[in-house]
C-alpha cells in the first residue's frame, strides 16, 4: 500500500514558515509516499498555492459539520476546500480533549468533509491509564466505531492510532504495542467496510522522529505516519518521508 505521511502543524506557523514548504518540495521530489501537511488555517490558502504541482498536498486540521450559518469562529469543509485542502484532520485528541469533541461529532464532521470532497484522517488513541488498565483496545475500537461515518470508504478516509501518552513526549509504544492496535483496527475495518477495509490507511501517530520512523513503518498494518513536532521543520519531515518511501 502506498504510504501516507501526514505532518500536523498545530498552532504553529506564520507567514514566513511556508519557507519549509518550499523546502519540503524540493527535499521530496518525486516521493514514492503521500505527503500531505497541514497547517494552521491562516496558511492553508498560500501553503495550497505554494505546493501547487508538487508531491505535497495541503490539508486542515478541524472542520466544522454545518456547510454555513451563524458559528463565529469555525470553519466549514467547503472552506477549507476552497482554500485548496484536500485532507482534514479530524477528532484529534487534542480537540477531543479541550473542545469536548465525541465520537458523535468527530462522525458528523467526517460526514460534512467527505460532502465537500475532503479525505479525513480520522483520530483515535487511548490515554496512559487506559492503556495501564489493560483497555487500549476497547478504546480505540470504540473510538472507531463512533467516529467513522457511513460514508467512510478507504478512498477518503485514513486513520491514525495516537496513544495520548506518546503525542509530544517522546515516548512511544513497542513495536509489537503498534502492531497489536493497528491489527485489531484492520480488523475492525474490515467488519464494517469487507474487503474495502483492507486498503483503509491506518497511520501511527506519537513523537515519530527521523530516528524511529523507519522501524516503526516496517511494522505490520503501518501504512504511514501522523506526524507533529517533527514536521515543522522540513528537513527532519524529509527524512521520515524517506524512510517511508
Ligand atoms: O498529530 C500529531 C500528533 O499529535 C503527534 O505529535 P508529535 O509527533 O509531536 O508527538
Amino acid at each position: 500500500m502506498r504510504k501516507l505521511i501526514a505532518g500536523n502543524w498545530k498552532m504553529n506557523g506564520l507567514a514566513s514558515s511556508l519557507a519549509e514548504i518550499e523546502a519540503l518540495k524540493g527535499l521530496t521530489g518525486k516521493a514514492a509516499c503521500d505527503i500531505v501537511v497541514c497547517p494552521p488555517f491562516t496558511l492553508i490558502e498560500n501553503a495550497a498555492k505554494r505546493s501547487k504541482d508538487s508531491t505535497v498536498i495541503v490539508g486542515a486540521q478541524d472542520c466544522h459539520p454545518e456547510a454555513s450559518g451563524a458559528r463565529t469562529g469555525d470553519i466549514s469543509a467547503g472552506m477549507l476546500v476552497d482554500a485548496g485542502a484536500r485532507f482534514v484532520i479530524l477528532g484529534h485528541s487534542e480537540r477531543r480533549a479541550s473542545h469536548n469533541e465525541t465520537d458523535a461529532i468527530v462522525a458528523s464532521k467526517a460526514v460534512a468533509a467527505h460532502k465537500a470532497g475532503l479525505t479525513t484522517i480520522i483520530c483515535i488513541g487511548e490515554t496512559r491509564d487506559e492503556r495501564d488498565d489493560g483497555k487500549a483496545i476497547d478504546v480505540v475500537g470504540g473510538q472507531l466505531r463512533g467516529s467513522m461515518p457511513a460514508s467512510a470508504a478507504s478512498s477518503n478516509m485514513a486513520i491514525a492510532y495516537e496513544p495520548v501518552w506518546a503525542i509530544g513526549t517522546g515516548l512511544v509504544p513497542t513495536i509489537e504495542e503498534i502492531e497489536e492496535v493497528h491489527s485489531s483496527i484492520r480488523q475492525m475495518l474490515e467488519e464494517r467496510l469487507g474487503d474495502d477495509g483492507r486498503l483503509v490507511r491506518i497511520l501511527y501517530g506519537g513523537s515519530v522522529k527521523a530516528s524511529n520512523a523507519a522501524a516503526i513503518f516496517r511494522a505490520a498494518n503501518v501504512d504511514g505516519a501522523l506526524v507533529g513536532g517533527a514536521s515543522l521543520k522540513a528537513a527532519e519531515f524529509a527524512e521520515i518521508i524517506s524512510a517511508a518511501a
